[in-house]
């Protein structure tokens, strides 16, 4: 069996997830999945569950349990053969449980920001909404001002990144995110990563992969992502 990593990366919005995820995939070939790109794609392909979700995220809200397990289990069964990593999913601890069922995890990264560093990456939150492509005024501003680098398309704003929607999206994340920790740390898989700066907390985040992501040659038996859910 080849050798095989599954890790998940979690934090409120705003936290750097996917800058973070980003960097993973591309410094250690994990292939990067992201449960916001899924929906994206259902949505765009006019799909029974994109069309479903896009009733809820044009509200704010998070998508029901069991569009997402439907909509994602499927695709990690068939990357039976791939390391990956998740950004987005699990959000709660049903899916976590749904998730838990299908796949071993190896390792959990959880992100702590501070609230005030949140509200201010928010509000300089500019996104491509087709690709879903993030940009940041004030740490990765487009070439063009909001213009999405690749496709020269409009940047938009969510209306839940403003700092009025940010208080209550953060009491929600605290809420459903607290049952997926414990687990995760009951499972000895999780780790907590702090502090106000993405490239302060990526060479910790590195330091920690490189120790746990087997190296070329080594085999690590590990049963195949299944239908458990
Ligand atoms: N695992 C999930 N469960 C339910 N809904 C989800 C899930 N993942 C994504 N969504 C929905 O899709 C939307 C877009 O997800 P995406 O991760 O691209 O952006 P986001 O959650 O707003 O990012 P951030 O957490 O940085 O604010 C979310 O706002 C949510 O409504
Ligand atoms: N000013 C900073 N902005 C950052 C940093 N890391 C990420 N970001 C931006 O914040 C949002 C949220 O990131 P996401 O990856 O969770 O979408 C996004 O606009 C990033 O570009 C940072 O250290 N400083």
């Amino acid at each position: 069996m080849a050798k095989l990593f599954r890790a998940v990366i979690m934090g409120p919005p705003g936290s750097g997830k996917g800058t973070i995820s980003e960097r993973i995939a591309q410094r250690f070939g994990l292939t990067r999945l992201s449960s916001g790109d899924f929906i994206r794609e259902n949505i765009a392909a006019n799909t029974d569950a994109g069309v479903l979700a896009k009733t809820y995220i044009e509200r704010g809200l998070l998508v029901p349990d069991h569009v997402m397990t439907r909509l994602l289990l499927p695709r990690l069964e068939e990357m039976t053969r791939h390391s990956w990593l998740m950004d987005g999913f699990p959000r709660t601890l049903a899916q976590a449980e749904a998730l838990n069922s299908t796949c071993d995890l190896d390792l959990v990264i959880s992100l702590n920001i501070p609230y005030e560093t949140l509200k201010e990456r928010l509000s300089d939150r500019w996104i491509h909404p087709a690709s879903g492509r993030v940009y940041n005024m004030g740490f990765n501003p487009p070439h063009v001002q909001g213009r999405d680098d690749i496709s020269g398309e409009p940047l938009i704003q969510h209306d839940d990144d403003k700092p009025e929607a940010l208080v209550a999206r953060l009491r929600h994340y605290k809420d459903v995110a607290k049952p997926i920790i414990d687990l995760y740390k009951s499972k000895g898989i999780l780790h907590t990563f702090s502090g106000t700066e993405t490239d302060r907390i990526w060479p910790y985040i590195n330091s920690l992969l490189s120790t746990k992501i087997p190296m070329e040659g080594t085999h690590r038996t590990q049963r195949p992502c299944t239908r458990g859910y």
